[in-house]
């Protein structure tokens, strides 16, 4: 199976074009307005159409009301919506009921403990994207540019779906891709000169690194 790349916090027509143009799955869109990676359902829902149906239209929102999901569902029409907050099972089969897309749950990690908190999303959630702990102080649950020990993922059942995330970057990626042979990636400010700004060279040298990374564990699996 293909590694999924997701390139996440996309805000302009450059980096989104670019980023399928190199291969991603997986387009991120932020809605939480504290993010410097927030972007409008409206100019999401222009820079989606540019893309719809060569990658994924992924739009991440955390503990999201229904007004906001509303307005994403109507403007963005995303393939998959990602719940970055606290959002609970119930809440997860409510929101695929009304608005028929999968989910995926993000959790952040730092213990093996915490992998235990996805077993009540078990057969709820389409997907899991594991990220690391935010910072003391910080204001995101997500997009912190922090890493949590890989080598917790092998805690994780086999049948579990999922995207790796936190902290990736050019320079760890491959590392990071033998040590848990994830199905999927994600990355935000590993591809950033600047909270929000997307680096064209930092994305293309990322995607060198990961399907060079995939290449290698697929040899190394056959022999
Ligand atoms: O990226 C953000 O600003 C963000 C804000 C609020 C909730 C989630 C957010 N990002 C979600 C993602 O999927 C990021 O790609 C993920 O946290 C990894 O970010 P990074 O460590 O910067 O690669």
């Amino acid at each position: 199976m293909r590694l999924d790349i997701k390139i996440c916090g996309l805000k302009t027509e450059e980096a989104v074009d670019r980023a399928v143009a190199l291969g991603a799955s997986h387009i991120g869109f932020i809605f939480f307005p504290k993010s410097p990676r927030n972007i409008e359902p409206s100019d999401a829902g222009r820079l989606a159409a540019r893309i719809r149906g060569r990658a994924k239209v992924v739009a991440v929102t955390v503990d999201a009301d229904s007004d906001l999901l509303d307005e994403i569902a109507h403007e963005v029409s995303p393939d998959i919506l990602q719940l970055h907050g606290k959002e609970s099972p119930e809440r997860l089969l409510t929101v695929k009921a009304v608005y028929g897309l999968p989910v995926m749950k993000a959790f952040s990690v730092r213990e093996a403990d915490d992998l235990k908190r996805i077993d009540p999303y078990i057969g709820i959630a389409d997907r899991f994207l594991f990220d690391a702990k935010p910072p003391a102080g910080s204001e995101l649950p997500g997009g912190n540019g922090v890493s949590f020990d890989w080598k917790l993922m092998h805690l994780l059942d086999g049948s579990v779906d999922y995207m790796l995330s936190g902290g990736l970057n050019k320079d760890n990626i491959a590392e990071a891709i033998r040590l848990t042979g994830a199905p999927g990636i994600d990355v935000s400010s590993g591809v950033e000169s600047a909270p929000g700004v997307k680096d064209l060279g930092l994305m293309e040298a990322f995607f060198e690194a990961a399907r060079k990374a995939e290449f290698e564990a697929a040899a190394g699996s056959d022999t």
